[in-house]
């Protein structure tokens, strides 16, 4: 439950229909990015209201334990499952500013997590959102659980902190975001 009072944002005009797979927000992201070779590539599906669905699979470059996912890696796949759902649901962009994780069950190499992420409500530029993670299939028991803080920021929060020689590459080559972003206003 958000600490504060909030409310229920619109789903922006723009926002993908439900059922729209949803693209990498960037080809380097560790999270969903198809460049990274170990990453998790997480995919995601536009949901109904306020909700995206996620799913990644749990490789052997994901482990902590033999044959366990790291905790860290599972908060990673939130982390990018509840930034997807407020980066496409509320079009703007958002950074996490908070994230909490409670890990309820193992999850082993070999698994597809669902991830289900939802926003629960704003506050000026805070963001509330939360999401649940189950082993194999969309229902059924919930592996991991988290809620997170966004802020929403400009863009020019990523052009002033961004590594330069990183924004050069997408000014070269904006295809490695998902959707057209001009980085030299
Ligand atoms: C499609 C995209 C998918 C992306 C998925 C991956 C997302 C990420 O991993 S983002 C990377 C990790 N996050 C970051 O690097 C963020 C680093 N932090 C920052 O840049 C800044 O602290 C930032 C932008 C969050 C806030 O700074 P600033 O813009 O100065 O705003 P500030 O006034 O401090 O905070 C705004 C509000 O948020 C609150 N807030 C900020 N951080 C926190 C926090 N950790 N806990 C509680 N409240 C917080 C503030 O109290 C303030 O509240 P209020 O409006 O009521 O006063």
């Amino acid at each position: 439950m958000a600490p504060v009072e909030t409310t229920l944002p619109e789903r922006h005009p723009d926002a993908p229909e439900p059922a729209t797979e949803l693209p990498e927000h960037y080809a380097y992201c560790f999270g969903c990015g198809s460049s990274v070779e170990h990453g998790l590539h997480l995919r995601a599906t536009a949901g109904e209201d306020l909700t995206v669905r996620s799913r990644f699979t749990v490789t052997t470059a994901h482990q902590g334990a033999p044959g366990l996912a790291h905790g860290g890696l599972l908060a990673c796949a939130f982390d990018e499952a509840l930034g997807t759902a407020v980066g496409h649901l509320l079009r703007q962009p958002a950074v996490t500013g908070k994230l909490e994780t409670d890990f309820l069950r193992p999850v082993p190499v070999g698994t597809v997590l669902f991830i289900d992420a939802r926003i629960d409500g704003v506050a000026g530029r805070k963001v509330y959102v939360s999401a649940d993670g189950r082993v194999n299939s969309p229902v059924g028991d919930i592996a991991v659980r988290a809620r997170a803080l966004f802020v929403t920021v400009e863009l020019k929060h990523f052009i002033d902190n961004g590594r330069p020689e990183d924004l050069k590459k997408v000014a070269a080559d904006p295809s490695l975001l998902g959707r057209t972003v001009d980085l030299n206003p």
